[in-house]
């Protein structure tokens, strides 16, 4: 049995990406957030509700903690452990205090799962990589052996840009909007073009540099467009924000 402990976005697209595909898990869920694991447990034949967190950890040999890190402390901590191997998703949460909070557990690995698990097309970094955290992510799409925990935490920091590039491209059908083309025109138009590109960026050996250059025409616009954003800092500001996610990761390591 597969038990997941905090029933939110990423806990339901790993549980919906394991049970769509072939020989789904036996899966049993914390009842928190009751609408959610009732619908999930109604759409899949594999999919049941505990009565309680300690009750998933008890009938469960492997165990996902999914809550968010502000409430890793306070869910683990309520917990008595025994021996079901934990995966831990929760962001800035390093082995250190998962081992202190889940004694005796040994087998404790750490997770970046991508919301695409939920069409098992996600690429995920784990530490250590171990069996069986690694069966279970190779079902969801891929695995990223990680060398140690300092490099895992690299992952973790470039997995925050994401919210920034919906960002990025909201400014630009913002700015088709204000030169009077309608907002959901706008808003599909840029829809489009990103979705094909990010379509296309599936599979097979990828350069971004050598991919920039076919799109960057010498003299043309998009060349232009590039200068201009290197120009006004916009791409050191990426290099100074990942820094700045990766010191706030550390920061909440000690602090957990
Ligand atoms: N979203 C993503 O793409 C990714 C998220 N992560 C990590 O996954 C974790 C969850 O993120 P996300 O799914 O986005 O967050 P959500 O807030 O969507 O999910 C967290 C869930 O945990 C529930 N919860 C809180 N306390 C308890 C409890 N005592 N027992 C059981 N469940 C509880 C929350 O319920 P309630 O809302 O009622 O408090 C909520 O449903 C985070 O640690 C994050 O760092 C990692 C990779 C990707």
């Amino acid at each position: 049995m597969l038990g997941v402990i905090g029933v939110g976005a990423i806990g339901a697209a790993m549980v919906a990406g394991l049970s769509e595909g072939g020989e789904p898990p036996e899966i049993l869920l914390s009842p928190r957030n009751a609408g959610i694991v009732a619908k999930l447990a109604a759409s899949y034949s594999n999919v049941h509700v505990a009565q309680s967190n300690q009750a998933v950890l008890e009938q469960s040999s492997v165990v996902l903690l999914c809550v968010r890190p502000a409430d890793a402390r306070r869910v683990m901590s309520e917990l008595t452990f025994k021996n079901p191997c934990l995966i831990s998703v929760m962001a800035g949460v390093p082995l250190r205090v998962l081992r202190e909070l889940a004694a005796p557990v040994q087998n404790i690995v750490r997770a970046i799962p991508l919301p695409s698990v939920a069409v098992r097309r996600g690429i995920t970094p784990l530490f250590p990589a171990t069996e069986p955290a690694r069966s279970l992510f190779d079902r969801l799409g891929r695995v990223i052996e990680v060398a140690d925990e300092t490099a895992f935490d690299h992952f973790s920091a470039s997995t925050a840009t994401i919210a920034a590039h919906f960002l990025y491209l909201n400014q630009i059908s913002r700015w088709l909007a204000a030169h009077g083309i309608s907002p959901s025109e706008a808003q599909c138009y840029v829809a489009a073009m990103f979705g094909e590109l990010a379509a296309s960026l599936h599979g097979g050996d990828l350069d971004f540099g050598e991919l920039m250059r076919e799109h960057a025409t010498p003299g043309g616009i998009n060349e232009l467009f590039c200068r201009v954003m290197g120009d006004e800092g916009v791409w050191n500001a990426v290099d100074v924000g990942l820094d700045r996610v990766r010191q706030a990761l550390t920061d909440r390591q000690n602090s957990v």
